[in-house]
């Protein structure tokens, strides 16, 4: 009956000719284990938009009998929910490049942070970045995401670690969300390294990053709070204690786990009831297990393990395959993964953490947007949800993990509006290159 009623509508937009849509499954908790092996996909599809929501779901023969203000021939392409990217450090000042070849010398991440460099080398430019000078770079890394099919996404702070600097961070995440139409929400991550004044302090570090809660709380700063649990950084004791303190003023929970040691905050993550746990590399079977019994997302973040050089990535396989949550993520940053290519994350996590093509939609979708929250709005392709898409130039959606390192994203829409559009560079840029 509902049916009957739309058809009488004018849509805003049909999409009509879709050779695969993607159509990962909605659910009010991530998707676990043998569920994220499922992916329904809709072959010879068309959709409905009105007034920026999806307003009907059917087959390219119905699409005819409706009407609509605009239509767009997909041409036998494929379309997905645009994506969503829960892990990013958006926003900084400068640039690390300098990094490499210390990298190449072999020395580790840690001990360049030990040195004064990787994080704080970042702080420092950040702290020198003037508000607007970060409100344009940071846009800059945006427009690119979005041109990659990136719709909703997390952006964190953590190049502070000071109040001014963290708030002035913060602010900026706030004002990428009055500025663009895609969806962001905004992590505190004050704790993100220890600085040299605080070298020994970490306790007194903390308590001072803990006394910005209500002033990020009132102003709505931030959605949730983030720290970076790590050896030589902050213990799983200093973490449980920050992130309890953050759960009582009613922020969400996510951390910077398991990255290098294991220390167990998978396992802490869990236990308080995190949004997601991040990183995982070296998470421990018994972190695994932990992970299956509850809705933490182990959000695995392979371009940073394939950037720091490493062999060992994330036990993918074995937490899909013993029942836990997984998404993927970019972690765009200017020191262990500097790509806002969310399609390059898609396909190693092919060929590093051996994830089927239904896994990494189900990952960089539904799950995706659990990590941070937005699992009612984003992440989903259905009648009455916010019509966020990207139509693909690829032949099916087995092909974007496949071929790698480029851009597959035709047109990316969020809430109906088309908000870029590859240009035809074909036949003239190259003739002219030539
Ligand atoms: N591991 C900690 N933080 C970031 C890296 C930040 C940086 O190196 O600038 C990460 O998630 O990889
Ligand atoms: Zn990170």
């Amino acid at each position: 009956m509902k049916k009957k009623g739309w058809r009488r509508l004018t849509y805003d937009l049909i999409v009509h000719n879709i050779g695969q849509l993607i159509l990962p499954k909605s659910s009010d908790k991530p998707l676990k284990g043998q569920e994220m092996k499922e992916l329904n996909i809709s072959e010879n599809a068309a959709i409905g938009i009105l007034d920026g929501k999806i307003a009907w779901l059917g087959s390219n023969a119905e699409a005819g009998s409706h009407k609509a203000t605009e239509r767009i021939d997909a041409q036998g392409k494929v379309v997905s929910p645009g994506l969503v990217d829960p892990h990013t450090h958006l926003v900084f000042g400068g640039s690390r490049e300098h990094e490499l070849l210390l990298k190449q010398a072999g020395v580790p991440y840690l001990e360049i942070l030990a040195q004064g460099g990787g994080i704080l080398s970042t702080v420092g430019s950040t702290k020198k970045a003037t508000e607007e000078q970060l409100l344009q770079k940071a846009s800059f890394h945006l427009e690119r995401m979005i041109s990659y099919g990136v719709t909703t996404l997390e952006a964190k702070s953590g190049y502070g670690l000071d109040a001014e600097t963290e708030l002035k961070q913060l602010r900026v995440i706030k004002k990428l969300k009055e500025k663009y139409p895609v969806s962001v929400v905004s992590t505190f991550l004050g704790a993100h390294a220890v600085p040299p004044d605080f070298k020994g302090k970490e306790d007194e570090f903390l308590e001072e990053m803990a006394r910005l809660f209500d002033d990020i709380k009132e102003a709505e700063l931030a959605e949730y709070v983030d720290i970076f649990c790590e050896t030589g950084v902050f213990t799983i004791e200093q973490s449980r204690k920050f992130l309890q303190q953050a759960k009582e003023k009613g922020f969400g929970l996510k951390i910077h786990a398991d990255e290098i040691d294991p220390l167990g905050g998978t396992e802490l993550a869990v236990s308080l009831g995190a949004a997601s746990a991040d990183h995982l590399v070296a998470a421990s079977d018994e972190g695994i297990r932990q992970l299956c019994e509850g809705n933490t997302v182990a959000v695995l973040l392979p371009g940073t393990t394939f950037y720091l050089g490493k062999d060992h990535f994330a036990r993918a396989r074995k937490m899909i395959d013993d029942g836990a949550a997984v998404a993927l993520a970019t972690d765009f940053n200017p020191g262990s993964c500097v790509t806002e290519n969310l399609q390059m994350i898609m396909s190693l996590a092919a060929l590093k953490l051996k994830m089927s093509a239904e896994e990494i939609w189900n990952a960089v979708t539904v799950n995706a947007a659990h990590a941070i929250g937005k699992a009612s709005q984003a992440g989903i392709l259905e009648e009455g949800r916010s019509a966020d898409f990207v139509i693909w130039d690829v032949p099916n959606y087995k092909y974007i993990p496949y071929h790698f390192g480029v851009n597959h994203a035709q047109s990316v829409y969020h809430s109906g509006e088309k908000l870029w559009e590859r240009t035809a560079y074909g036949e003239i840029q190259l003739s002219s290159a030539r």
